[in-house]
């Protein structure tokens, strides 16, 4: 099956809808002004309750004293901004965690990004560039061409985020082949608001392929 994280969670109640409903990966948000941001002690008590679950710390340009305080919850490092491939390798040596590079995609040149990324990030993460003028890098429910990506080589480890929701992972992941889906606001009543039954419809969506 295709493996899921659902990110931006900042409760009890939406960590355990994810785990309930099969989610492999659960993304806890880094990066102050976000709907979703989650302190590092929030952060740091909601991972408890993860069992079971790889635990996904998102950060944008972030600085090593912002990270370092979410090591003790977290298993993965998911960079979503302008990081550099050494900035990416230094942060991955630094904190001996696996990154995960997010990629803003709106033309097929975009996706060559991925290949500076190849040797240093676990996973390529395709997002939807953010609309003009937003000041986060993502988590704004807008998707890209997926046929962006036919042309582009499979190789290595990816993942598909950007405006995601139950009613067309479906059509997302037969069109794509993607092995990993990452979903945030197709999830909420509100930014940074999780609904359990959104959660466990888009799990079921993604089971019942
Ligand atoms: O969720 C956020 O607030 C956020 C802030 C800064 C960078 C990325 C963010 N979210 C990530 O964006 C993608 C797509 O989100 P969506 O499903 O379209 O809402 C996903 O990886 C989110 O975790």
């Amino acid at each position: 099956m295709t493996s899921v994280k659902i990110c931006g969670v900042t409760t009890p109640a939406a960590l355990i809808a994810a785990r309930r409903g099969g989610a492999d990966h659960v993304g806890f948000v880094g990066k102050e002004g976000s709907p979703r941001f989650i302190s590092p002690g929030e952060c740091t008590a909601l991972s408890q309750q993860a069992d079971g679950l790889i635990r996904v710390g998102l950060f944008v340009d972030a600085r090593d004293e912002e990270i370092r305080p979410y090591l003790g919850a977290i298993d993965v490092l998911q960079l979503h901004g302008n990081e550099s491939p050494a900035r990416a390798a230094e942060l991955q040596g630094r904190f001996g965690r696996p990154v995960w590079k997010a990629l803003g995609i709106r033309s097929a040149r975009d996706l060559d990004a991925a290949n500076a990324y190849r040797d240093v990030a676990e996973l390529i993460l395709f997002d939807a560039k953010p609309p003009e003028g937003a000041a986060l890098t993502g988590g704004h429910g807008v998707r890209f061409d997926w046929s962006l990506l036919d042309g582009w080589p499979r190789r290595g480890a990816w993942g598909l985020a950007g405006g995601l929701t139950p009613a067309n992972v479906g059509r997302a992941i037969a069109a794509t082949g993607a092995p990993l889906v990452d979903v945030s606001s197709g999830v909420e009543e509100a930014p940074g608001e999780k609904s359990a039954a959104k959660i466990a419809a888009f799990m079921e969506a993604v089971k019942s392929l």
